[in-house]
């Protein structure tokens, strides 16, 4: 079954808990004495309704105790769909959790309060979402009950925010007036708004296009493991050897001609393996293990493409950066570890071109730095060759990550532009 992978985002108190609890509860994805407990303890605060976001709020407390995990993935499923959620917190020091959350999704919503409007938290979490190509963005217009289900206030807010995506790389964008707390439109369509003539959140969640959103175009296969088995009792298998990844791009089919990087050699593909046995094809997000016609000397962090469609094969990066750590700062001659597909490297900032305010989009040249939740674009030089694609042609052979050396922590996402 088809998954859709989507990511909230919203000012503190917009609604997303309420959200995420009414989406679980109605499609009736909880169990029955989880709710039981949300009832009870609603009752017991004297709430009118069913407190849904008590069943995300639970959630959030464990996952406060933990420092590391600051996105919870939260799992649904229509007869349609597989739904993943990435729950991000809504307050501003949380970009990287916004950028960890929805640097994989499919779709974005983000929430906006009706009575408020569209805020500087909202254009900040529509431009990450465009910044990380999340191919579906929809602008969940909430409280729609507190403001009498009004159309014009509805439509006031589209134009707002439509004149402000005008000056974004906008991707597909959809508006919906709802009410997380009474359930008007995120299930099913409302009598509450009969001017509404789209669909309910989760229809549109079930039906939105996704399929063409990942690259088919481009065969990328970084190898994340050699899987050689050395006492193999069966004998069949002590001649076997196969490349084990994740198709980051393309179709993969057996009798396909392929070359491998670094070496520039060109082989066939054997045959696909998976648990289940041998496959015909495989696309992304699969994981798989390749067996080659030819051998060929191939380890980890090495690609597997098309003679013909190859990535870049550079040491010299430009990117954007979203800065991540509190404790350090990005600027010129800073070391870090990069992260790339299967490959690891060091890099070096080259150079700082500027730091980008999220809110006015406005770029400021003179920065020295960029820190916590900052965003800029960078050079970077890093020590071993990188199989590279933009990032807007491809998520995962465009995207990286960089780690501090000293402590290990993440500290930054990257976004390749540019790439030769
Ligand atoms: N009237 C009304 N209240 C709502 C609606 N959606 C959420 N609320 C209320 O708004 C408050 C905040 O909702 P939450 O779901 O906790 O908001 P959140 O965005 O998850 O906030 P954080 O958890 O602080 O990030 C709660 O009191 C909800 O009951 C709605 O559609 N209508």
């Amino acid at each position: 079954m088809d998954i859709l992978r989507f990511a909230t985002a919203g000012s503190v108190d917009d609604g997303k808990s309420t959200l995420i609890g009414r989406l679980l509860f109605d499609s009736k994805a909880i169990f029955e004495d989880q709710l039981e407990a949300v009832e009870r303890t609603s009752r017991d605060r004297g709430t009118e309704y069913t407190d849904l976001s008590l069943l995300t709020d639970g959630l959030r407390a464990e996952r406060e105790q933990g420092i590391t995990i600051d996105v919870a993935y939260r799992y649904f499923a229509t007869p349609r769909r597989k739904f993943i959620i990435a729950d991000t917190p809504g307050h501003i020091q949380y970009t990287r959790n916004m950028v960890t959350g929805a640097s994989t999704a499919d779709l974005a919503i983000v929430l906006i309060d009706a009575r408020k409007g569209v805020l500087e938290q909202s254009r900040r979490h529509a431009f990450l979402t465009t910044l990380l190509r999340v191919p579906h963005l929809v602008l969940a217009v909430n409280k729609m009950d507190l403001v009498d289900y009004s159309q014009e206030r509805f439509e006031q807010i589209r134009e707002e925010f439509t004149a402000f995506a005008s000056k974004l790389n906008a991707p597909d964008l959809t508006f919906i007036p709802i009410s997380a707390l009474h359930g008007d439109n995120v299930v099913a369509r409302s009598e509450n708004t009969p001017w509404y003539n789209g669909s309910s959140l989760l229809h549109h969640l079930e039906h939105v296009h996704i399929a063409s959103d990942r690259n088919l175009v481009d065969v990328r296969f970084p190898v994340q493991y050699v899987i050689r088995p050395q006492r193999a009792t069966d004998p069949s298998l002590h001649d076997y050897r196969g490349y084990a990844g994740q198709v980051a791009g393309g179709v993969l089919k057996p009798g396909d001609e392929v070359m491998h990087l670094p070496s520039g050699l060109a082989t066939r593909i054997a045959s696909i393996d998976t648990f289940d046995g041998p496959i015909d094809e495989a696309f992304p997000p699969m994981s798989v293990t390749l067996r080659l016609e030819d051998d060929i000397d191939i380890s980890r962090g090495d690609m597997i493409c098309r003679p013909n469609n190859q990535p870049h094969v550079s040491q010299e990066l430009e990117a954007m950066i979203c800065w991540m750590a509190d404790t350090v700062k990005l600027a010129p001659r800073s070391k870090l570890i990069i992260k790339h597909t299967t490959r690891s490297a060091r890099a070096l900032v080259k150079e700082l071109h500027y730091r980008l305010d999220v809110n006015t989009l406005h770029r400021d040249e003179t920065a020295g730095s960029l820190g916590l939740n900052e965003i800029g674009r960078v050079s970077l030089r890093v020590t071993q060759p990188l199989f590279v694609d933009d990032y807007a042609r491809n998520r995962l052979t465009g995207g990286f990550i960089l780690v501090d050396e000293a402590t290990n922590n993440t500290v930054g996402a990257g976004m390749i532009v540019d790439a030769r």
